[in-house]
């Protein structure tokens, strides 16, 4: 949270965080925005706050798009509040839910509930709540029988309450938000949510309810749009504004976009979401991107190295690293939180010190949902930590201070790679990032450029001089899996896994669902991610195991087929797909 932040500059005018105006002149009720400011800290709104608050403040269906951290929760949030405060006769409990958000995680579920919670303060009468898979459905129904008026939910849980909770009160229903539109949709939740608009009656030319006092208003935000998002903004808009989608005209009504009539002339379209296939992703102007290009059988030990040298760098600071499996992330947690490095050649005292010194978390979704609770609560209070996690981390959530995003594993759509990255350089704040591509694989590089994302190159061998080993080492360049060491670092790693039967299961576990991730891949990204061209005992090498290739292989080539038929026989393949590598998001 970045309460008590002051206006900020970067890099010239064009890349200011805040507008110059304050939050009563978007025309927000004065308690609330006494509220945003001693209670959240808030003494400006951000631009996107400025342009997007007066139009949705006028009622009309608006679609936003604006770079991760800028402050996209508040800017829908704020004008829900003003407008449910101001009902003549006060709202009730028993009036049932006002306003829906539906997000993809329970993470960010519980995030925006949070903050809904702060901004209610002084508004005791609209009383906030939430549902999502994981929790206890009886205990969700008594809330809902209670009445909630601004409620927070996960997709498939919300769709269940709908069907099968009565006292349910929905016949109120205002306003519909959808939070990370497309990851939503990217989930294999489009189904879902055609059914949940269809229950509300809220798809436009649909719903007969409509008079003229109480209009339904929907309201579509996330930092990148794609084709998906076109659909659903299809189905659940009328005539939206949109917000940030052209860049040369809100830019150049950022500066005055106080003015309702001004920002919907400046910023109104036909109505038609113009996403095309390689549209530009807006990321944080500050944010230090890298790649850093190392080969298969290395990739574990120079993960360990980079975040070695992080944290001994800079002693207090917050890194998350994304897998793309559960099993990869429970592999890589058991390994670091036991690792105390190269058996023989530190000294005793150094021996007994974790190689990593930090608290180390996960978060997946295949933990169970108090555990992921812990998790995201410990990362989010924590001054130092490193939190490794598959892409349930990715959307939305806006942990203090994170200064490094590693991406060990590929992000796969460009899209992710953005939002993974945002969870650092939110609203002005330094932020650095690195991306981990095998030789095999730097043509994603491309891809991200025709979004125009542009990394650099980070100096691996460097890094590697920067550490101290066994051997002499010679002058000459060395390639990075003959390096002294990576040689040694590895060996450490190796006999990690050889004395203790459960972690290399798990490393064993990890390995089969990161190949299955691996050839899971779509589209245009399947010609640079391809299974064929990787080598598996290099594969097995990055797990710190030592068997043959060929066995392991075997196995998983087996059972990928296997589930590849099981698969086929499911309607929804895409669904099931993502939630083999990233399990419970959305329910
Ligand atoms: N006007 C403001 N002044 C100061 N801080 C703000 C303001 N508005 C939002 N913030 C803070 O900025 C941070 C980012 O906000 P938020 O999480 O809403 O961003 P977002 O645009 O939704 O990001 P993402 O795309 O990653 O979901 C939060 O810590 C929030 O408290």
């Amino acid at each position: 949270m970045a309460e008590g932040k002051k206006k900020k500059k970067i890099d010239g005018a064009e890349n200011e965080i805040f507008a110059s105006c304050d939050f009563a002149s978007l025309g927000l009720h004065p308690a609330l925005c006494d509220q945003l400011r001693d209670r959240m800290g808030f003494e400006a709104p951000t631009l996107v706050q400025a342009q997007a608050i007066p139009v949705i403040l006028s009622g009309r269906h608006v679609l936003v798009n604006a770079a991760t951290g800028t402050g996209k929760t508040v800017t829908y949030l704020a004008p829900v509040i003003h407008q449910l405060q101001k009902y003549e006769q006060r709202i009730q409990r028993s009036d049932g839910t006002f306003a829906l958000v539906i997000v993809p995680t329970h993470e960010l579920c519980m995030q925006v509930y949070e903050i809904l919670q702060k901004l209610l303060h002084r508004f005791h009468w609209i009383v906030p709540g939430y549902i999502m898979g994981g929790e206890k459905r009886s205990k969700e129904k008594a809330r809902l029988r209670k009445g909630i008026s601004i409620l927070v939910a996960t997709p498939g849980r919300l769709l269940d309450h709908l069907k099968h909770t009565s006292s349910f009160i929905h016949m109120n229903l205002r306003w519909i938000i959808f939070d990370e539109a497309d990851r939503i949709l990217e989930l294999g939740f489009g189904k879902e949510i055609e059914e949940i608009l269809d229950i509300l009656g809220s798809r436009p030319h649909v719903s007969e309810s409509k008079d003229a006092e109480f209009v339904r208003q929907n309201l579509l935000l996330s930092a990148t749009l794609n084709e998906k998002v076109n659909h659903l903004a299809n189905i659940s808009l009328e005539n939206p504004v949109m917000i940030g989608l052209d860049d040369a005209k809100t830019q150049a009504s950022s500066k005055q976009v106080t003015l309702l009539d001004n920002a919907i002339e400046t910023l109104e379209n036909s109505g038609k979401a113009p996403v095309t296939p390689n549209a530009e992703y807006k990321l944080p102007a500050q944010l230090n991107q890298r790649y850093v290009k190392v080969p298969c059988g290395s990739r574990l030990v120079v993960l360990l190295s980079v975040l070695k040298k992080l944290f001994t760098g800079e002693a207090s600071q917050k890194i998350v690293v994304f897998f793309s499996t559960c099993d990869a992330v429970d592999f890589h947690h058991a390994l670091i939180s036991q690792f105390h490095g190269l058996s023989t050649f530190v000294s005793h005292t150094e021996t007994r010190e974790l190689f990593v010194k930090c608290n180390i978390l996960r978060l997946h979704g295949n933990m169970k949902h108090e555990d992921r609770v812990k998790a995201f609560n410990a990362f989010k209070s924590e001054k130092s930590a490193l939190l490794l996690s598959t892409d349930v981390s990715a959307r939305g959530l806006d942990f203090p201070k994170v200064r490094c995003i590693i991406q060990y594993d590929s992000p796969g759509e460009a899209t992710e790679y953005v939002h993974r990255v945002g969870r650092t350089a939110r609203l002005g704040e330094k932020g650095d990032s690195l991306l981990f591509l095998q030789p095999i694989e730097v043509d994603y590089l491309e891809e991200l450029k025709k979004h125009g994302v542009m990394l650099t190159e980070y100096p691996l061998v460097k890094l590697l001089d920067g550490f101290p080993t066994k051997q002499l080492r010679s002058r000459k360049f060395v390639s990075v899996e003959m390096h002294p060491w990576v040689l040694d670092l590895q060996k450490s790693l190796e006999s990690v896994i050889l004395s203790d039967m459960k972690i290399k299961k798990s490393a064993q576990n990890a390995f089969c669902s990161w190949v299955r991730a691996y050839s899971a891949h779509r589209g245009e990204l399947k010609g640079i991610f391809m299974v064929k061209k990787l080598h598996l005992g290099h594969v097995a090498k990055s797990f710190a195991l030592k068997e043959q290739p060929s066995l392991v292989g075997r196995s998983v080539q087996k059972k990928h087929t296997e589930k590849r038929k099981r698969t086929h026989k499911v309607k929804e393949g895409l669904k099931k797909k993502r939630k083999m590598v990233n399990n419970e998001e959305g329910d």
